[in-house]
């Protein structure tokens, strides 16, 4: 009989800071009785309710069950700093070669389609701006080198034909209220969300139209007679197909062994900003920055019914054991408070309210784990950073692989070769964090 068990379940360090300053959650419910469905989803992140969305968009005759192991908005859906990006961070035209555009502006017009299918779902939910802005981002430089970065990105975009403009440090101050950065590329296509509204709004959107479980962990799934048996603690779903969106952890049930890499980051969001800070602060209400070597420190600003707030987001960590610790939480703290320092000196007293850990998965190549892994059970996992976008895309691709065969999006996971092998341990996990260290602290000011 082919059965896979989960080895662990997922467990979060800190609290998910963009869930917690929204009004209380309303409960969904947990898997209670025993049930059949079409398809059953692992993972209620980005993938897993997008695939969920798509299957029914597809095929609204399915019944399709979504099984979280926590609760929705709790996991790195939530957890992340909300760029639901367009443009890839590296963009592969280095070499001014055709293809190299071509790969580029492939990789472009598919994370368009997942803004565009987000975008629906904003329409519908009928979300706020503070929820879903299509305000695009800043890539913003604080040292010459992050200045050198940005002229050569703006060189790229200009081959490709994508828009974009170039602010100078004066700009950039008038726009952050920060003295820190010394240039920036804005460009227009970055959608910024609100992740846990955004999460907590399609899970709930889809409570109408599918079985949508939280608190609800897979233990296992086993193959019976034609069918999928998968077990939670409490109930079973026998089920004809089966989705693994639970991006890292389906190495937990033995698929992509030893060929992922278990990222922790870290962010700090602020208590609210006091009028007297706001206005010794200055500068525009809402902008969002990512800094000009990935490395560096990711900032927002959010204004609206949670309140004046300041985001810091940088450090991370490699875990094998997908889970990370209160003392690297800590540590990743006190690099949040030097960060907000060195940016906003004339408020030197505000606090963060809120600090947490949340797992992301890469590979050493940049591929997915996507596809069908075992007869009826397909894979949407490993979103190599750019969850936002690359998760929902990749739920879109695995609903279409399912019922209609392949699509352009299923073709374009389905041609990337297999995530390659990682060193053995404690190999991997020593030069994995060196190797993080260095380049957090090669970033420097950035
Ligand atoms: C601090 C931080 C900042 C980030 N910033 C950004 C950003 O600005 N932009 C961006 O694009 N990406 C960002 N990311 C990455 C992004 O959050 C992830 O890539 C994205 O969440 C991946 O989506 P997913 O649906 O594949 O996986 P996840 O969001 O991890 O969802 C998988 C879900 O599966 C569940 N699960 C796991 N095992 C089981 C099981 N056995 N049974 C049931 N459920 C299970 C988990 O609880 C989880 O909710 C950031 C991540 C972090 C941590």
């Amino acid at each position: 009989m082919t059965a896979y068990s989960a080895k662990r379940l997922p467990k979060q360090t800190g609290t998910a800071g963009w869930n917690a300053i929204l009004p209380p959650q309303r409960e969904l419910p947990r898997l209670a009785q025993d049930q059949t469905a079409d398809v059953t989803i692992i993972g209620g992140g980005f993938a897993g309710l997008s695939a969920a969305r798509r299957l029914h968009q597809l095929d609204p005759g399915l019944k399709v069950v979504v099984l979280e192991a926590g609760r929705f908005a709790e996991g790195s859906a939530g957890r992340n700093s909300g760029f639901m990006i367009d443009l890839p961070h590296d963009l592969a035209s280095d070499n001014y070669a055709s293809d190299g555009l071509e790969a580029d502006r492939a990789t472009i017009g598919l994370n368009r389609q997942a803004i565009s299918f987000a975008r629906q779902v904003a329409e519908e939910c009928d979300l706020p701006l503070e929820v879903f802005d299509p305000c695009g981002k800043i890539n913003a430089a604080a040292t010459p080198a992050g200045d050198r970065h940005n002229a050569d990105y703006a060189a790229h975009l200009t081959r490709l034909g994508e828009p974009f403009e170039l602010y100078d440090a004066h700009q950039m101050q008038a726009l952050t209220g920060s003295p820190h950065y010394t240039s920036g590329l804005f460009a227009p296509g970055t959608v910024m969300m609100q992740p846990a509204a955004y999460v907590r709004a399609l899970s709930a959107h889809l409570e109408g139209q599918i079985g949508v479980y939280e608190n609800s962990g897979v233990t296992g799934f086993r193959k019976q007679g034609g069918a999928w048996e998968v077990e939670t603690k409490k109930a079973k779903v026998s089920t004809g197909r089966i989705v693994l969106a639970n991006n890292g952890h389906i190495e937990s049930f033995g698929f992509y062994q030893r060929r992922l890499m278990h990222i922790c980051l870290y962010a700090s969001l602020t208590e609210p900003l006091t009028a007297e800070q706001i206005a010794t602060l200055g500068g525009q209400p809402r902008w969002s920055v990512t800094p000009a070597d990935p490395m560096g420190t990711s900032v927002r600003r959010i204004s609206g019914s949670c309140g004046d707030r300041i985001l810091i987001r940088t450090c991370s960590s490699f875990h094998p054991s997908m889970q990370s610790s209160d003392s690297h939480l800590s540590r990743a703290g006190k690099v949040h408070g030097q960060k907000f320092q060195e940016r906003f000196p004339n408020l030197p007293d505000v606090r963060m309210e809120h600090r947490w850990a949340g797992m992301l998965c890469l590979s050493r190549n940049g591929s997915a784990a996507f596809g069908e892994v075992e007869q009826g059970v397909f894979a949407a996992c490993c979103q190599n950073g750019l969850g936002i976008a690359r998760g929902t895309l990749q739920g879109m691709g695995a609903a279409e692989l399912m019922v209609q065969g392949r699509s352009d999006i299923a073709d374009h996971f389905l041609a990337q070769p297999i995530p390659p092998r990682l060193p053995p341990e404690p190999f991997a996990s020593v030069g994995a964090n060196t190797y993080l260290r260095w380049k957090g602290w090669r970033s420097g000011a950035e």
